[in-house]
């Protein structure tokens, strides 16, 4: 098979069903979504430490201004070196958050590339098992998570770890006995931020979870927009977007109150660590064990100190949310896609191609209904075969089948006498032409949408499809012609106009195999009777293959094959089986008084 075999389902998809952020897998996942901007993550870590270092040194710059003055000597030296200190820590730090920031920026759109990259190459069952509400918000929430993880936090780690190591060493020379002191106090808040960190992380994945749910709610409510409003099911849908959107402020709230708690404890803290370092510092002066500048020095270290100790706190919770985070943006990028050869050169023959179907049996899911069962059956080039039967028979998944957009569970599908699973994947898919049940039509121009997958084609060859498909007119008629917006999912023109264009799309590529499901059902009378020609047309050149339910549309075709339950019933012509199958001959007699009346 020309697909990889990663797992194929994403484990965070749910709310509380993930892994902890904390877990090694989440921690694998945010260094390899961090691994290629290191160098940069390294550099800029590395110009805040300088700019850290550069503050460190102030307060032994201050010590020795105080020193100086309270010695009665002049001092502007020390005052210029103090002041280019404040300047050169200042620069070296903006310097470094900004090359922080650059390479944050490079992480989101790397990972954002990979995962657009990835999403629309996703095999078909592996899309349709998903949310696409949540895949979406895969790309756009978690990697603004992301962002913060790569600059703040990583940074933050990094520089307030190794500055507050150094800091604590500077106080150790000053006096170690203000140390204990200080120590004492910081062990009490590390002790204290040890339960609530984690807390933090948990809350800020859920909200994150919630991100998801939200837009999973609003892409279903714009996926059916027009049927909510007909079915005056506004106010429930909103309830269902509120519902979440109160899911994410709970859990917000939730996150923002341990943030609270843990700014709460680390100020108190420093209060407390402060007023201690007051006391036994003043009692140290009073006793001569050091001077009015050490303690002022040790005050000033330790006031740089408390937010420090503060930040990694957050950072550490930070963390947890980029692991999170990574975690759901590492599982959508090893979701399974379908193979990306792309076309060399045109092996196979010109002309049009011949169908077979040799026992093919397929279920959509393992365990769900057998679909098609044993199916068999032979269509040469050329032509038109049309497939009837009941709703659910099986019709369309023929073509799903053909596009190899799902593999049979058993038997071949061969075009040319070829096993699908051989054509390379984009060579199998630009021989054939597809027009869907529901003709999709994409937000974009009219052109957009029919030069869709054949963007080299001229304005002639436009024009001679446009014909083709009776789409001339509307074009002729729309303000900026082939220019005109059509709207989202092209909600500015008629059902019939989205089937002509989605006709006219696939006559653009001159497949050698043309599927044609339900392509014309929307269409008027005079419309359908002219592509109806039109398709007898082309059958003369190509190999045309059309699910119907009214039979009126493929009475002429060459063959038709009929469907029930997954089986194939009959192949024949619409003479043959009106005298030589039940079903069909049931179907022709319920249907074709219509069709007597639409020809004549
Ligand atoms: N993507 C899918 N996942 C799971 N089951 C599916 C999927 N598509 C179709 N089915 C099921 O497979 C069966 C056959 O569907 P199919 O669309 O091939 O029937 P059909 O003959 O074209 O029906 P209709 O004439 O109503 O379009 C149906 O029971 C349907 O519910």
């Amino acid at each position: 098979m020309s697909v990889d075999t990663r797992a194929e389902h994403l484990t965070t998809a749910q709310a509380g069903s993930g892994h902890a952020p904390t877990t090694h897998p989440a921690r694998c996942a945010l260094a390899r979504q961090l691994m290629p901007q290191r160098g940069p993550i390294l550099g800029g870590t590395l110009l805040g430490l300088l700019g850290g270092a550069a503050g460190l040194v102030q307060p032994l710059a201050a010590k020795r201004l105080v020193d100086e003055l309270g010695a009665g000597h002049r001092a502007t030296g020390d005052m210029l070196a103090l002041g280019a200190l404040v300047l050169t820590g200042a620069v070296l730090v903006a310097l470094g958050y900004y090359v922080l920031e650059r390479a944050a920026e490079s992480v989101v759109c790397a990972a954002r590339r990979r995962l657009a990259g990835r999403l629309l190459r996703l095999r078909v069952p592996v899309a349709e098992r998903h949310d696409p509400g949540d895949l979406i918000a895969r790309v756009t929430s978690d990697t603004t998570v992301l962002r913060q993880v790569a600059t703040q936090a990583m940074a933050s780690a990094l520089t307030q770890t190794v500055i507050s190591l150094i800091t604590v060493g500077m106080m150790a020379l000053l006096d170690p006995v203000l140390l204990v002191v200080t120590l004492a106090v910081i062990a009490l808040v590390a002790v204290a931020c040890g339960g609530i960190v984690p807390r933090i992380g948990r809350a800020a994945q859920q909200t994150q979870q919630a991100i998801g749910d939200m837009a999973t709610a609003l892409e279903r409510a714009f996926g059916a927009f027009r049927t909510i409003k007909a079915c005056g099911a506004e106010q429930r849908e909103i309830a269902r977007l509120h519902e979440a959107a109160e899911h994410a402020r709970r859990t917000g709230v939730r996150a923002a109150s341990w943030e609270v708690a843990s700014d709460t404890v680390t100020g108190a803290a420093t209060h407390i660590a402060f007023l201690a370092v007051l006391g036994v510092g003043g009692a140290r002066v009073a006793a001569h064990a050091i001077s009015v500048s050490t303690l002022v020095a040790f005050l000033l270290y330790l006031f740089s100190l408390a937010p420090r100790v503060g930040q990694l706190a957050a950072v550490a919770g930070q963390l947890q949310v980029g692991a999170a985070a990574a975690l759901r943006i590492g599982e959508t990028e090893d979701l399974p896609v379908e193979e990306t050869t792309p076309i060399t050169s045109h092996t196979e023959p010109p002309g049009p191609a011949a169908v077979a179907f040799d026992r093919v049996s397929f279920a959509y899911r393992p365990g769900s209904p057998v679909v098609h069962r044993d199916v068999s059956f032979t269509i040469p080039a050329r032509g038109m075969t049309a497939f009837v039967g009941p709703s659910g028979a099986g019709k369309t998944t023929v073509f799903s089948l053909i596009e190899r957009f799902w593999e049979p569970d058993a038997g071949r599908i061969l075009l040319d006498g070829r096993d699908t699973r051989h054509w390379p994947l984009a060579e199998l898919r630009a021989a054939t032409g597809y027009v869907e049940q529901d003709a999709p039509v994409l937000a974009g121009t009219l052109r957009d949408n029919l030069l869709l997958g054949c963007p080299h084609a001229t304005e002639n060859q436009l024009r001679t499809v446009l014909r083709r498909a009776r789409l001339d007119t509307v074009a002729d008629r729309l303000p900026q012609g082939l220019d005109t917006p059509v709207g989202h999912r092209g909600s500015n023109l008629s059902g019939g106009e989205r089937q002509r264009i989605a006709i006219a799309r696939a006559l653009l590529r001159t497949p050698r195999l043309l599927l044609l499901d339900e392509a014309t059902s929307q269409l008027d009378a005079a419309n359908e009777a002219a592509l109806r020609d039109t398709i007898a047309d082309l059958a003369r050149t190509t190999t045309v293959l059309v699910v119907a339910h009214r039979l009126s549309t493929v009475t002429n075709a060459d063959r038709i094959v009929v469907m029930e339950a997954g089986r194939v019933r009959a192949v024949g012509t619409h003479a043959h089986l009106v005298q030589g199958d039940a079903l069909y001959a049931e179907l022709a007699a319920t249907q074709l008084v219509n069709y007597s009346a639409v020809d004549d």
